[in-house]
């Protein structure tokens, strides 16, 4: 069977998330083994900086990255997209009481992690805000936590999960949809040309999504 190499950067969850097991888990995983089943290949699971999987990914070290990443005109011209697996969006969290709207933002320190949609879109539309650049989203959070920060700025269903496990903090303004920004979906990227694959994980997708798997999974990792 064919072997196929995904990479991912798991501090993210629930799309992906190091276990106590040092096991990779979470919602891109279960997803990517349904998926892998269904077009019975074998496959495999790597950790590394977020910012740097595209450029690794187009070097060949892996064969496809799934990282909660959203499919966006930018990312299109450097690597090549599947179906939407997951509708996106983005939300602003702080400490509770602390920032009443986005507007109060303004010369506040926002973390985001490097080389995501949320640093992107804040670099180019959100001029007054001091950016702050993390290795990771966990690191980020800390720092709210600490203080050292005013607010992170991630996805919508990763926020929620920070939401449950830090009743300290709490969501600011609405969702971001920006499709400019956020894309039309999270995808799993594939090598310019890849299109072999493509088509393969494209029609596994229908599968899944139509079967009920797609569902079975969303519910373990995003309802409680
Ligand atoms: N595994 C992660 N750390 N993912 C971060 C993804 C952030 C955002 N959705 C993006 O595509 O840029």
């Amino acid at each position: 069977a064919q072997t196929i190499r995904f990479a991912t950067e798991a501090s993210y969850p629930p799309f992906e998330f190091v276990d106590a097991d040092n096991k990779i888990q979470g919602f891109d995983v279960d997803l990517a083994n349904a998926l892998c089943k269904e077009i019975d290949a074998t496959c495999t699971f790597t950790n590394q900086a977020f910012d740097s999987l595209i450029p690794s990914l187009k070097f060949r070290r892996f064969d496809a990255v799934m990282a909660g990443m959203d499919i966006t005109p930018d990312r299109e011209k450097q690597v090549l997209f599947t179906q939407p697996y997951y509708d996106n969006s983005a939300l602003f969290i702080a400490q509770k009481g602390k920032v009443a709207d986005i507007a109060a933002l303004k010369g506040k320190r926002v973390g985001v992690q490097n080389g995501t949609t949320h640093q992107t879109y804040l670099t180019d539309k959100q001029g007054e805000v001091t950016i702050v650049p993390y290795d990771s989203y966990q690191n980020a959070i800390l720092d709210l936590k600490n203080g050292r920060i005013d607010a992170v700025f991630g996805d919508t269903a990763v926020v929620n999960e920070w939401l449950k496990q830090n009743p300290g903090l709490a969501s600011v303004g609405e969702k971001v949809t920006d499709k400019a920004y956020f894309g039309t979906g999270l995808g799993i990227a594939l090598r310019l040309g890849n299109s072999e694959l493509q088509g393969k994980l494209n029609a596994a997708l229908d599968k899944v999504k139509a079967d009920g798997r797609w569902k079975t999974i969303y519910q373990k990792w995003f309802q409680q």
